[in-house]
């Protein structure tokens, strides 16, 4: 881990209409680090991550990214129409001319290339992941961000993709951003968690239990979903919109 930091948000607020979309959040990302966030559906994750790249300006708090660091982002949804006459190949490119080898060595990094010259409609959603990724790795990013990489995905391939994205990390020493309501499917695939609620709940390392060899064994197999405990301690409840209730309640977090 080059330890570098490359990205640091400071007290990011965001409100629309009378929601509180982001309140107070601070995130830190060094090179080489694999960061996710996590939390439920609509807790404010795809809004940090674009507040992030610079896509939506915080109402309140900074945003510092080190200056030049290139960032490759894959979005949330991608919906591709059938009528659309676009080939893989061209599909990668598009934004960002590459020449042919280095398209296909991208694909074959990410384990896509005999999708190449495929119409991207007919990729299936594990091909279509990994033909979005490739397309961030042609810009040889310091800095990669994944919304939620593993949608559409069944559960082998799900774990198969957190692989690849530790070992992208490995490979090109990049640090990672990733999203995910999922946690255990990311244990073994991060190095810090950070629990979003539109307010940061609580952040830090994955459980122990990801880093043991017996337990990265069972990753991938049926039983790790009974397996994957992630503890923290919450000093406050939430209500059902997500909303912080004042009252002293610590509790577990098991999944
Ligand atoms: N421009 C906007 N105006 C009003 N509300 C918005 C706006 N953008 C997002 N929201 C709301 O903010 C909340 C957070 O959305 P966001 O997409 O960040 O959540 P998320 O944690 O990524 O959810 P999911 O896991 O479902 O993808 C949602 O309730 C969403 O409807």
């Amino acid at each position: 881990m080059s330890g570098e930091p490359l990205l640091r948000l400071h007290g990011v607020s965001l409100t629309r209409g009378r929601r509180t979309l982001l309140d107070g959040v601070d995130l830190d990302l060094a090179g080489g680090e694999i960061v996710t966030l996590i939390g439920p559906n609509g807790a404010g994750k795809s809004t940090l991550v674009k507040v992030a790249l610079g896509l939506l300006a915080p109402d309140r708090g900074t945003v510092w990214r080190r200056p030049g660091v290139r960032i490759g982002y894959v979005p949330q949804r991608l919906v591709v129409a059938e009528t659309l006459p676009l080939s893989v190949e061209r599909f990668v490119t598009l934004g960002t001319p590459a020449p042919r080898a280095a398209v296909r060595a991208a694909l074959a990094e990410t384990g896509a290339a005999h999708v190449l010259r495929n119409p991207l409609h007919s990729v299936s959603g594990g091909e279509l992941q990994r033909v979005m990724l490739a397309r961030a790795l042609l810009r040889r990013p310091a800095l990669l961000v994944l919304d939620e990489p593993v949608q559409a995905v069944d559960v082998a391939g799900q774990y198969a993709l957190y692989e690849l994205i530790g070992a992208i990390r490995d490979r090109r020493g990049c640090g990672i951003l990733l999203v995910s309501h999922d946690l255990h499917l990311v244990m073994a695939a991060t190095d810090r968690v950070v629990c979003l609620n539109h307010h940061v709940c609580c952040a830090g390392h994955p459980d122990d239990v990801s880093r043991d060899p017996a337990y990265r064994a069972l990753f991938g197999l049926e039983g790790v979903r009974h397996l994957a405990v992630y503890h923290h301690h919450h000093d406050h409840r939430h209500d059902l919109h997500g909303e912080v209730l004042h009252e002293d309640a610590e509790h577990d977090h098991a999944r």
